[in-house]
């Protein structure tokens, strides 16, 4: 096994000692949560009672693979905690997310848990925030109005970069709730909480990856071993 999956199953596997039976938990996405959707599924094998809600439709298909329960956010509204990767921490625990599409899902589901652990190799902390591409969910309607009006609100705050649609196989990345993503090369974001109201000020924003103020604690794993940051 790889150096960098022994890293991702050491933070989820750090998690995973967060669980107690009859949580109710949100479930992210990317290759560190699969990691710990594999983990867990060996407790809930042993008996270990918990109900998810993942937070995309690649997460769920895993789910049902291992035979982790799941429900929704109608039938469960508030979460215990949830567990999910990061593309970016800084030291206030703020994060870029949505490298693999699916930020909307994700943050409605830490927004609904009393609290969010995020779990990431060393590799994803950073200070500032930026080096990691910012992904933007858009709506479909209007690409090119709401492209401009980005750009306009990333120079209000000093920022500017490369726009790029994502794309997968040869068409616009489509993510679960049908929208685009806009990844934006802006660089070092100095000021995420001024970049986020901007970009939430812009119609054609459905969401951004900028998570501010919604993980307690990031799992960080590296060679030397395993650290806890919390929330300053
Ligand atoms: O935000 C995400 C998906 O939208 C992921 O959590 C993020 O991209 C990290 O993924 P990985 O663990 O594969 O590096």
């Amino acid at each position: 096994m790889d150096e960098a999956r022994k890293l991702k199953i050491a933070a989820a596997a750090e998690a995973l000692t967060y669980v107690r039976n009859g949580m109710r938990l949100g479930i992210g996405t990317g290759s560190t949560a699969e990691e710990f959707v594999r983990l867990l599924a060996e407790e809930v094998k042993d008996g270990l009672e918990i109900v998810g809600v993942p937070t995309s439709e690649r997460t769920a298909a895993l789910c049902r693979e291992l035979g982790v329960p799941l429900t929704t956010l109608d039938e469960t509204p508030h979460l215990d905690l949830t567990i999910d990767g990061a593309d970016e921490v800084d030291a206030s625990l703020r994060l870029i997310k949505g490298g693999g599409g699916a930020l909307l899902r994700e943050k409605i589901v830490a927004a609904a848990s009393d609290s969010m652990i995020v779990i990431a190799d060393q590799s994803k902390v950073v200070d500032p925030l930026g080096r990691f591409p910012l992904p933007i969910e858009v709506n479909q309607f209007g690409l090119g109005a709401t492209l401009r009006a980005i750009e306009a609100a990333a120079a209000k705050c000093g920022l500017a970069g490369p726009l790029n649609l994502r794309q997968k196989d040869g068409a616009p990345f489509v993510t679960d709730g049908g929208h685009y993503i806009v990844d934006a090369s802006f660089g070092r974001i100095p000021d995420p909480e001024t970049l986020s109201n901007a970009l939430f000020a812009i119609p054609g924003v459905v969401e951004h990856g900028l998570f501010i103020g919604l993980a307690q604690a990031a799992i960080i794993a590296g060679t030397d071993g395993i650290r806890t940051m919390k929330r300053p």
